[in-house]
């Protein structure tokens, strides 16, 4: 579905995104996770033909964005990181204006706008002026907007920018929504956000791509060798006294006499972990490797691990 080579663009001196290389196919949900400046933005401003790279390529379903962008845009429905709203317009007429530029044929129209405000909960705000919204609806009408000409590719720049929790959570139900669907990239720099609602992550920093994958590829591959758990019952402060001669020690939970701990330890080292606390008379429920939560993990790859310690 997308297919993207060597991208790079140079604002003046300065490379934005530098050597991108990924592919993404039909039907998958991928999330596009960087801090702010990382050349999320000005990737999806090229896939969505906007914006020009300075070398490299990107293929939208076989077109070329560069020397296609006619067919490209035919595919894509794009959200920026600004939504293109006419604030004096009402939702519906404003997604039916929409439809008629992306070439839904007048026939079709009604049809179309009514199942975009169905897909992003727009029905009961059809009739009111943009500018009446709340933050929350006017970035679902951004989404709207973005899908109202069914395109195979979704490409949403931030969706959830400025959402407070409850509206985010209706933003992660509405683009889970849209599986099945569409094809989308979707970009954040709030990894709950992503984490919840995509198949897949691409984790760009400074515009060099730092990791891809599902979230328990890149948390077997970049974090899975440094933590133990360790479920024991009663007795917190002795097993905590016998897992530091292995490593620092955290208390992850208490509940029902059961202590769950994290001893920052090499999985290599599970067997002796386990006879030691074994020996101590603990009683040993289970032992096993901890999976580093990709929020600490999203927070290595972007800015470096020693920022990123727990
Ligand atoms: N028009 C421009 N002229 C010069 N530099 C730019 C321009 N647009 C973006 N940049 C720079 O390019 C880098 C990448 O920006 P980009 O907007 O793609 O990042 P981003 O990951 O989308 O971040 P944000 O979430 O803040 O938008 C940043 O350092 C930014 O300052």
């Amino acid at each position: 579905m997308i297919h993207v080579e060597g991208l790079t663009k140079y604002y003046g001196e300065r490379a934005a995104i530098r050597d991108l290389a990924f592919d993404i196919g039909r039907g998958e949900v991928v999330g596009f996770l960087g801090l702010n400046g990382a050349g999320k933005s000005t990737t999806l401003r090229i896939l969505g033909c906007v914006l020009l790279p300075t070398s490299g390529r990107a293929v939208v379903e076989g077109h070329d964005v560069v020397a296609n962008p006619h067919e490209v845009r035919q595919r894509i429905g794009f959200l920026p990181d600004t939504p293109p709203l006419y604030d004096e317009m009402d939702v519906g007429r404003f997604l039916a204006f929409v439809a008629r530029l992306r070439g839904v044929s007048s026939r079709q129209v009604a049809a179309r706008v009514a199942e975009a405000e169905e897909k992003t909960g727009l029905r009961e705000v059809d009739s009111a002026p943009i500018s009446s919204l709340s933050h929350g609806y006017r970035q679902r009408v951004g989404v709207a907007q973005a899908l109202v000409h069914r395109p195979a590719l979704l490409l949403l720049d931030e969706p959830g920018s400025g959402l407070d929790p409850q509206q985010m959570v209706e933003m992660r139900a509405l683009l889970r929504g849209l599986r099945g669907d569409h094809t989308v990239l979707v970009s954040s720099h709030l990894l709950p956000e992503i984490s919840q609602t995509c198949d897949r992550l691409l984790i760009i920093k400074d515009g060099e791509l730092a990791a891809q994958g599902t979230e328990e590829e890149l948390a077997r591959r970049w974090g899975g060798s440094g933590f133990i758990e360790v479920e024991v019952r009663g007795a917190r402060e002795r097993a905590v006294g016998v897992l530091e001669a292995w490593g620092r020690v955290r208390v992850l939970a208490e509940a029902h006499g059961v202590v769950t701990l994290q001893v920052e330890a090499s999985a290599e080292r599970r067997p002796q972990v386990a006879r030691a606390v074994v020996d101590a008379g603990l009683e040993l429920l289970r032992l096993d490797r901890g999976v580093e939560k990709l929020e600490s993990l999203f927070l290595r790859l972007t800015r470096g691990a020693e920022e990123a310690s727990p």
